[in-house]
């Protein structure tokens, strides 16, 4: 999809955020500027820390203390044309925006469910907590044709189910229900297989296709695991130490990786259904964010750098159509 043609659902400019930790102020995210088409699915990805979480909860202002956004500008546009200034909500506007247009699930689905209440119930209180129904009563009707959307084995037993009867994938598929019984129309998904077994993962990834397809969703894709981008993802943007260094249609990105750190990433996992936890083929480690490097984040780490990455940070800049990339050696041509 080349930028001309995007329709965005969400547009994030100059973001910021820092950690004020009393060891000193953590630079988490620099100067991240993006934007998800509605209904393509958008991945995040890099090494553990370089801040694709941070990154999706900022969407919604989902930082706590000692965090903080200090800069930037999110719009989220509920349909084309209609924009909703996010950094601008109320406390309850944002409330209602969580859930209603924007829904999470992240990584351990046991955090995300109650073990006092059954599955049935938990959807029925979200339901209603939205004002999806008017009783609770209704909402738990209702829930076992959610269960049943979301392909759960035996609903109309699932649905009087505890959260600890329930096997991983059962309980990550009773999250994705919670969190599409009211309806969203962008989908964060943040590490949302990285807990379960890989057949597991297959089925709850192609689950989410599904969803995404049937309800016109977007997803937003944030992982690790290059295997996924590579099946799942329509673009990708790749982050190193709090900024995105490169952003492409997944075929391109794997095609012709422009940035020395998305190179020896795809480098480092030949076989993209492997996971990329540790980078021993990139020299260095992941800066500390509380003193990063100055100029270029990456230029400790990089091959190819030479004097003027270390006084100027790079800006991202597009090279092909829907293809940007920031690199000073990619301008010495
Ligand atoms: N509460 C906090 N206090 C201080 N620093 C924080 C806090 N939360 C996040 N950070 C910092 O923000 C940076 C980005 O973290 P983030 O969780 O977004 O990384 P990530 O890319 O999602 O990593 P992972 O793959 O491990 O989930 C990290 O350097 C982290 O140390
Ligand atoms: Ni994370």
């Amino acid at each position: 999809m080349s930028s001309g043609d995007c329709d965005p659902i969400i547009e994030v400019e100059n973001l910021k955020v820092y950690f004020y930790t009393y060891a000193g102020v953590v630079k988490a995210i620099e100067d991240v500027s993006f934007r998800i088409c509605r209904g393509e699915t958008y991945c995040l990805v890099g090494e553990t820390g370089c801040g694709k979480s941070v990154t999706s909860r900022a969407l919604t202002r989902l930082i706590y203390p000692p965090g903080r956004i200090v800069e930037g500008k999110i719009y989220y546009y509920p349909e084309p044309g209609k924009r909703v200034d996010i950094m601008s909500l109320s406390v309850k506007e944002l409330r209602r925006l969580r859930g209603e247009e924007i829904a999470y699930i992240f990584q351990d689905p046991s955090a995300a469910l109650d073990p006092l209440y059954t599955i049935g119930y938990q959807v029925g209180e979200t339901m209603l907590a939205h004002e999806r129904v008017t009783s609770l009563k209704e909402g738990v009707r209702r829930a076992v044709g959610v269960l049943k959307t979301v392909l759960m084995p035996d609903p109309e037993k699932r649905v009087k189910s505890y959260p600890h009867e329930l096997s991983g994938g059962m309980k990550q598929r009773g999250v994705i229900g919670i969190s599409l019984s009211n309806r969203p129309k962008l989908l964060i998904a943040d590490e949302p297989t990285t807990a379960l077994d890989v057949t597991i993962q297959a089925q709850i990834m192609d689950l989410l296709t599904e969803l995404k397809k049937r309800h016109g969703l977007t997803l937003l894709l944030i992982t690790h695991n290059l295997g996924l981008v590579a099946e799942y993802c329509d673009r990708v943007a790749v982050m190193y130490a709090g900024n995105i260094v490169e952003e492409a249609p997944v075929e391109e990105l794997f095609k012709n990786p422009l940035h020395p750190y998305t190179r020896a990433l795809i480098k480092a996992v030949p076989n993209p259904l492997a996971r990329i936890d540790n980078l021993e083929h990139i020299p260095g480690t992941v800066p500390n964010l509380i003193k990063p490097p100055p100029g270029c984040r990456f230029h400790p780490r990089c091959p190819l750098a030479f004097d003027r990455c270390s006084r100027e940070r790079p800006l991202l800049k597009e090279y092909s159509p829907g293809h940007k990339a920031s690199c000073w050696a990619l301008e010495k041509g």
